[in-house]
Order: C-alpha cells, then sequence, then structure tokens
C-alpha cells in the first residue's frame, strides 16, 4: 500500500504537536520514524491510524482520502502494534489475534471456521501457533508482541503501524521482532528510539524535532554526526560495519567527546 501524507498538523491546548508533516510510504518498505523523546512521533502515528484527529492535512492510503473512510474500514486497512499491552481481562492468545477478525465482521457476526484459520496462521507466522490457548498475561514480553504482530495479520491490513514495539524487549526480542515485521513485506511505519536498529532494518527514515520533519532519506542520509548532536545533543561516530553494510553508530560519552 501506497500512504501519503500531507501538511497534518495537529494542536493541543494552541500548542502545535505535530506541524505541516507531509511524507509517503511506498509499497512494501518499512520507513523508521526517529526523534527525541517529546518530539511528537507517537501523535504522528496517532493522528494516522485516527486515534487523534488533525486539525488539518490529509492522508491518503492507495490514493484513497482516509478521512472519508469509517473507523472500520480504516481498521482493514491499518493495522497498529503499539508497546506492549495489557488487556484488563484475561485472554486466551487466540482471544486476543481473533480480535483482528473485527474489522471483517457484521455486527454480531460470530466467529467462523475461517477466522479461526486466518488467526491459527497468523499465529504460525509469528512462531506462536503453540501457545493458542495459552494465557495472553502469563506470556514474555516479546511474545505478547509476536502476538499483537500475529493480531495485525489476521486484520489482514495493508499498513503496519508500529508505535516503539521494542521497548521492553531484551536485544534478541528486538532483533527477532524486526526481522519479523521486514519478512512481512507490508508497507511498515515505525517509531524506533534505537538508532542502530533503526539503521539496520530501515529502507527510509523520517526524523522529527520538535513536531516537524527535519530530515529524510536512507539510513545513510539521515544518521550523520551533525544532525544527531544537534537533535538528540550527543556525540557520535559513524561507521560502516563490515558485515552489515549498514550505518553503526558510536555514542561519545562527554569525557572521551570533550578530549
Ligand atoms: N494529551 C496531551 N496533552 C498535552 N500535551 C501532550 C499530549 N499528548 C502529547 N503531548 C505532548 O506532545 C509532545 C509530543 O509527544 P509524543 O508522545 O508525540 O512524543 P514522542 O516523540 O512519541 O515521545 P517519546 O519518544 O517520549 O515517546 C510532548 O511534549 C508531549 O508532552
Amino acid at each position: 500500500m501506497n500512504v501519503k501524507v500531507e501538511e497534518l498538523s495537529f494542536s493541543i491546548h494552541e500548542k502545535k504537536l505535530i506541524e505541516a508533516i507531509s511524507l509517503e510510504l511506498r509499497d512494501g518498505e518499512f520507513v523508521g520514524l526517529i526523534g527525541p523523546n517529546g518530539s511528537g512521533k507517537s501523535t504522528l502515528l496517532k493522528n494516522m491510524y485516527r486515534v487523534l484527529k488533525p486539525e488539518q492535512g490529509e492522508i491518503f492510503l492507495n490514493g484513497q482520502d482516509l478521512f472519508r473512510l469509517t473507523q472500520k474500514e480504516t481498521a482493514r486497512q491499518i493495522a497498529v502494534v503499539s508497546q506492549e499491552s495489557n488487556p484488563a481481562f484475561d485472554f486466551t492468545v487466540m482471544d486476543i489475534v481473533m480480535m483482528g477478525r473485527a474489522p471483517h465482521k457484521r455486527m454480531l457476526e460470530t466467529d467462523s471456521a475461517r477466522d479461526y484459520e486466518i488467526a491459527s496462521l497468523a499465529l504460525r507466522r509469528v512462531g506462536m501457533g503453540h501457545a493458542a490457548a495459552s494465557s495472553f498475561s502469563t506470556l514474555s514480553g516479546g511474545e505478547k508482541q509476536r502476538v499483537l504482530i500475529a493480531r495485525a495479520l489476521a486484520q489482514e491490513a495493508e499498513f503496519l503501524i508500529l508505535d516503539e514495539p521494542t521497548n521492553h524487549l531484551d536485544i534478541r526480542y528486538q532483533l527477532q521482532m524486526m526481522e519479523l515485521v521486514k519478512t512481512l513485506k507490508l508497507t511498515s511505519f515505525a517509531a524506533l528510539h534505537d538508532l542502530n536498529i533503526a539503521a539496520c532494518y530501515c529502507d527510509r527514515i523520517y526524523m522529527l524535532e520538535k513536531g516537524r520533519i527535519i530530515a529524510s532519506g536512507s539510513p545513510d542520509e539521515v544518521l550523520r554526526p551533525k544532525l544527531l548532536e544537534r537533535v538528540y545533543g550527543v556525540k557520535t561516530q559513524i561507521f560502516r560495519h563490515p558485515t552489515t553494510g549498514k550505518p553503526s553508530i558510536v555514542y561519545l560519552p562527554e569525557t572521551v567527546a570533550s578530549v
């Protein structure tokens, strides 16, 4: 799916949290959204998946105006995986994944054998097929995130939004999560804090500062020491990693940087 955002702005109490954001995600691309705490990443994503209503701007999914779709139609096109969430009730893993089928159903329509088939397949795709009957709340953080990806797959949306999906995950699960999303070949837009992970997995990156996009392009183009110092206030050295061929960022402690 091709996604186009044009001049999107959102304010709360007269404070502009994002301002005139324009960006484009091409079919099947994995695009990263980076920026310091409070720069507006979640706000931008929430405007894109319609939890917040922009005061200005347009969004097109394959040329179709997002704001003309019903919420249910939107949920058939956009799936969201945010930071680890804990539902209040003790759902099974299968219950959680079946929630992804809701946008495809009419009111009071019961779950069909096909819904279960789609949900089971989604669980197997994320390597959690064995856990269908387990209680979601007993899973590890990484397993939960996999199940939430399976829910997104069961939703059969072509556009996946990830809001800091690897927070709280250890490095193995962070990498697994990124690998998994890459293999799905959906159009994906992910807010990420770890710049080395962004460098490794993203086809392109948008960088936010104070609610505005201040850089965009390939990881090579965006991840530059001068820009990182200006935006994050941290000195870095950036090398091309001999094995991955990607930029590899080393953060310099104050004591070293000032020498
Ligand atoms: N409901 C709200 N009311 C007032 N201010 C808000 C609200 N939601 C967000 N903000 C402010 O908007 C700014 C952007 O927040 P946002 O959560 O989008 O940033 P972020 O880049 O996702 O940050 P982080 O990396 O810390 O998750 C912050 O200054 C935040 O305090």
